[in-house]
């Protein structure tokens, strides 16, 4: 089963993405889109992200065999209402929310008559909206795949496929677990951004203009991912709830942890910790998960 028709609800980063890698490793596939934002809609169509975008919902998916939601995961039931009248008996509806457990149980509610496979590309950057996609996102990143109990082997292989064309390595989870790793190793960092540059930002006025001024090295790293989409993120903190709750208390443990090291100066715990934590990092490179990305901090992708 390989699909030829793909709608794509949700025209920014992840959208974007999917539309350009389409058109460049699948070249028989028709793409449809629709973005609810009509700005977002005219700048898809001059960057062509999908070859047509559709002014409603309704059309982009009425011919499609995939249709792929890529709205923030508070916006995931809205948009599944949306399209369920017009959607084919036998069209497979999948999604990219960086949460699955909460996304999962929407979109059944909202489709008790179509297959339902939800999926989650593990490969984004801090930007957003139509000029932010590009075609090699997916290139050696991972996408999780997470079929209900009882899913069809034949659509969740086929949603696979999909993936793998797009240059993605599949990986299939249960949605909990799925919620859980993702609380450690993509939910939880992005809180720590937040919080961190909004305390330097709160101590501007005692350092009078010091903290951006001299801000290089590790506090600018956490400034790119405390830029990314409040909208996403809001959504995504709202839905994966438990297991965020779930790993921040075991995070503020072991920072307390680190805090006793430092004020009892026992160095050779803080010596310890931080070659073990650096290890960790050679191993990510090792596993081909480094930035790979061309370029993707670069200011033309996107706001
Ligand atoms: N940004 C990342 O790094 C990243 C990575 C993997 C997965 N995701 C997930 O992908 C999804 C999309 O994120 P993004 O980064 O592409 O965000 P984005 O803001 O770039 O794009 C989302 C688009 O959805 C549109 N939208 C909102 N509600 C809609 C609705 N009801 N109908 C149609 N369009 C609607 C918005 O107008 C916007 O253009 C989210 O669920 C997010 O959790 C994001
Ligand atoms: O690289 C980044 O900027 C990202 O934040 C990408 C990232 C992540 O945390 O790894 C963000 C959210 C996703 O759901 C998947 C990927």
């Amino acid at each position: 089963m390989t699909f030829e028709r793909i709608a794509i609800i949700g025209l920014g980063l992840l959208g974007g993405s999917i539309g350009l890698a389409v058109r460049d490793h699948l070249p028989g596939a028709v793409t449809t889109g629709y973005d609810a934002d009509p700005a977002t809609r005219t700048r898809a169509a001059e960057r062509g992200l999908v070859g047509t975008v559709c002014d409603s919902a309704a059309d982009a998916v009425r011919e499609a065999q995939l249709v792929i939601l890529c709205v923030p995961v508070g916006a995931m039931a809205e948009a599944a209402a949306e399209i369920a009248p017009a959607l084919p008996a036998e069209a497979l509806v999948s999604d990219v929310g960086s949460s699955k457990e909460a996304v999962a149980k929407a979109l059944a509610a909202a489709l008790p008559n179509n297959a339902v496979i939800p999926a989650h590309p593990v490969a984004g950057t801090e930007r957003s909206g139509p000029d932010a996609g590009f075609a090699t996102l997916f290139q050696q990143r991972w996408c999780i795949v997470t079929p209900p109990d009882g899913a069809d082997p034949a659509k969740v292989t086929a949603l696979s496929a999909f993936w793998e064309a797009l240059g993605a390595r599949v990986e299939i989870m249960d949605p909990a677990h799925h919620d859980l790793v993702l609380a450690v190793t993509s939910h939880l960092p992005h809180l720590i951004a937040y919080t961190i540059v909004g305390t330097a930002d709160d101590l501007e006025g005692v350092t009078q203009s010091e903290v951006i001024k001299y801000s290089a090295g590790g506090f600018r790293d956490f400034t790119r991912i405390a830029a990314s989409d409040p909208t996403m993120w809001r959504d995504v903190f709202l839905s994966n709830k438990d297991a965020v709750l779930d790993m921040l208390q075991r995070f503020t443990e072991d920072l307390t942890a680190l805090q006793r090291a430092i004020r009892v100066g026992d160095g050779a715990r803080l010596f310890d910790h931080f070659t073990r934590t650096r290890a960790i990092r050679r191993s990510i490179i090792e596993e081909g998960q480094d930035d790979a990305r061309p370029d993707f901090g670069r200011s033309d992708h996107g706001s």
